[in-house]
């Protein structure tokens, strides 16, 4: 388990079921189906049996006299999925025929089983608690789709509504855990669950709890990301996380996998995250970047150490503030592969100098945006092929990954300005905050390099919603990710103002470059966000909503819009 912070203090941790460890559609599309259907014959056979009886019994008076009051009531409790106990209890019983005989498998997330795995191997007991009955809870832990399908060994404890109480109690929640009582309450226990007034009820009882949000979750209500965090990727993944560790944890779905990343020289987070992925055995590793010699040596260091054979890592030339040289860069690429299965777009500059590019854009804007732009489109047809191969077995799995930064959250999108020469900007272009020094945003002879970097990470996050928006029907995902504060050749030529504030603000929330790039792994290979709605991973490896104005559907088509005017690209995906 990765650990942190808050989350090294764990000791035990328990998980809700439905909607947290498998799909609610597994449940009411799979599950409660079955029940249904098992109903009639076993009402016919075992009515009067001793075997069934405390199943009956367990029913209120009016519904057990009778096999046809028993039915009606079991569908319309099963149809408004009424949580009492005694439905739980039958659901279970009538499961177990379909369990044992194969004809019912529990679809795990992905992330799942490896993390069961890992917490047993740290010595950390995971307990289950859900509305499902123990019964049940065990025959679907024994009964997975997993290798081995039984993952009873790594559960020591369950837990329903009928030995703990109700799931959204405060009450319950203490009961349970002082059943362990050399494992402390406080901070000791961690609660995961689809259901925020159960996260909240185990919250009161003193326990660390967090929304799990995964694929096919209904929406969350508005606000919840403030006071939870919301979680879909492996939920033991945080700041501390590195990307070596996310690689361990997506091994196989790195495997065999064509990936580029660009901005890959000697201590940079391309470097970190071609390291992370290369144990895992990519088939091709294409790093791309301004200066020969560095590339040379970050290609030297993957096949020196041993990572991956000198055949599967290649490398490109690419200065992304020329669209000439990105349009070299990305026929390079074609003629290294026909297929690629991640693009990862880390390259950028933050410079406190403003100057242009070849074509005329303000060079930061060029080349953390408007370079990854060109290359992504022109790169469309690889993507795509990739993803039709994938399309049968792993739909989302070929992805986009766009670094951003949470500065996004202070600067909109200039449209009014986007090359930023001083024009008055818009009301609702202005930085988001008014307490910002003029060094901010103003900078010096009218062009802030901070300013700058920040709208061209917004840019990235609304690159992000357009692709997304194109591309998520033909299997191609798309998300941005922000890797937190590392200390890289990024910040070289940052305005000095910017670099003490840093220094004041993030001291000791400095990230090493393996940590950073983590984000960037669970974007690029976590198979829980391959259905994702979602298109921003956070610094701690979690999705997070971006800032409105990063979000914007409609700000998101105008950069798209802006973006194939100032390149000439791009109007085919439009179409797709
Ligand atoms: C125990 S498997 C069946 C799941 C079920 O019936 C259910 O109600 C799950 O609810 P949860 O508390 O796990 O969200
Ligand atoms: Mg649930």
């Amino acid at each position: 388990m990765a650990a942190s912070s808050a989350l090294s203090t764990i000791k035990v941790v328990m998980l809700d079921i439905e909607g947290t460890v498998c799909p609610i559609s597994f449940v009411k599309d799979v599950l409660f189906p079955y029940a249904l259907d098992a109903l009639p014959g076993t009402l016919e056979s075992k009515w009067d049996s001793p075997e069934f009886a405390p199943y009956r019994d367990a029913f209120p008076a009016e519904y057990a006299s009778s096999p046809s009051a028993f039915a009606d009531h079991v569908r319309d409790l099963a149809s408004r999925d009424v949580k009492v106990a005694y439905l739980k209890s039958l659901q279970g019983y009538l499961w177990e025929t379909g369990y044992r005989n194969g004809e019912i498998k529990a679809p795990l997330f992905p992330d799942v089983a490896p993390q069961l795995a890992s917490w047993a191997a740290a010595g950390i007991p995971v307990m289950i608690y859900s509305s499902g009955s123990v019964p049940a809870q065990k025959l679907l832990f024994a009964h997975t789709d997993g290798r081995p399908a039984d993952l009873t060994p790594l559960i020591t404890d369950y837990f329903d509504t009928v030995n703990a109480g109700p799931k959204t109690q405060a009450a319950s929640y203490a009961a349970i855990a002082a059943r362990y009582p050399a494992h402390p309450r406080e901070g000791g226990w961690l609660f995961l669950s689809d259901n925020v007034a159960e996260v909240e009820a185990a919250a009161r009882a003193g326990m660390q709890s967090f929304v799990v949000q995964r694929p096919g979750n209904a929406p969350l209500p508005e606000g919840v990301e403030a006071r939870h965090t919301v979680t879909m990727s492996s939920a033991s993944f945080d700041r501390s996380t590195t990307g070596t560790e996310v690689a361990r944890v997506f091994k196989d779905h790195i495997k065999g996998k064509r990936v580029l990343i660009t901005g890959a020289s000697p201590n940079s987070l391309g470097e970190a995250t071609a390291l992370a992925i290369a144990r895992s055995q990519p088939a091709l590793l294409i790093l791309a970047s301004r200066t020969r010699s560095k590339l040379d040596a970050v290609a030297s260091r993957l096949v020196a150490d041993g990572l991956l054979p000198s055949a599967s890592v290649r490398t490109v030339e690419l200065d992304l503030c020329s669209q000439a040289s990105v349009r070299a860069a990305a026929a390079a690429v074609a003629g290294l592969t026909p297929r690629l299965d991640v693009l990862i777009n880390n390259a950028g500059i933050n410079t406190q100098h403003r100057r242009l590019s070849p074509e005329g854009v303000e060079a930061t804007f060029a080349t953390n945006h408007v370079g990854p732009f060109l290359l992504t489109t022109l790169l469309l047809p690889l993507l795509r092929a990739a993803a039709a191969d994938a399309a049968a077995v792993a739909p989302g799995e070929t992805r986009i990954v766009n670094v951003s930064s949470d500065g996004h959250r202070l600067v909109p999108m200039r449209f009014s300005d986007y090359n930023l020469e001083g024009k008055a900007a818009l009301p609702d272009e202005l930085p988001r905050s008014k307490a910002l020094p003029d060094w901010f945003t103003k900078g010096g002879k009218g062009y802030s390099g901070v300013l700058a970097y920040n709208m061209s990470k917004t840019a990235a996050v609304l690159l992000t919603v357009g692709l997304k928006q194109r591309l998520r029907a033909q299997g191609i995902q798309s998300f941005a990710a922000n890797p937190g504060t590392i200390r890289t050749p990024l910040m070289r030529d940052i305005q000095p103002e910017l670099r003490d504030s840093i220094e004041t603000l993030h001291a000791g929330e400095w990230k090493s470059p393996d940590q950073g790039c983590a984000p960037f792994l669970v974007a690029a290979f976590d198979p829980s966000l391959s259905g994702s709605d979602e298109v921003y991973v956070q610094q701690d490896c979690q999705l997070r909503r971006p800032s409105a104005h990063a979000a914007d559907v409609d700000k998101a088509e105008r950069l798209w819009v802006l973006s194939e005017a100032l390149t000439g690209a791009g109007q085919g995906a439009s179409r797709l």
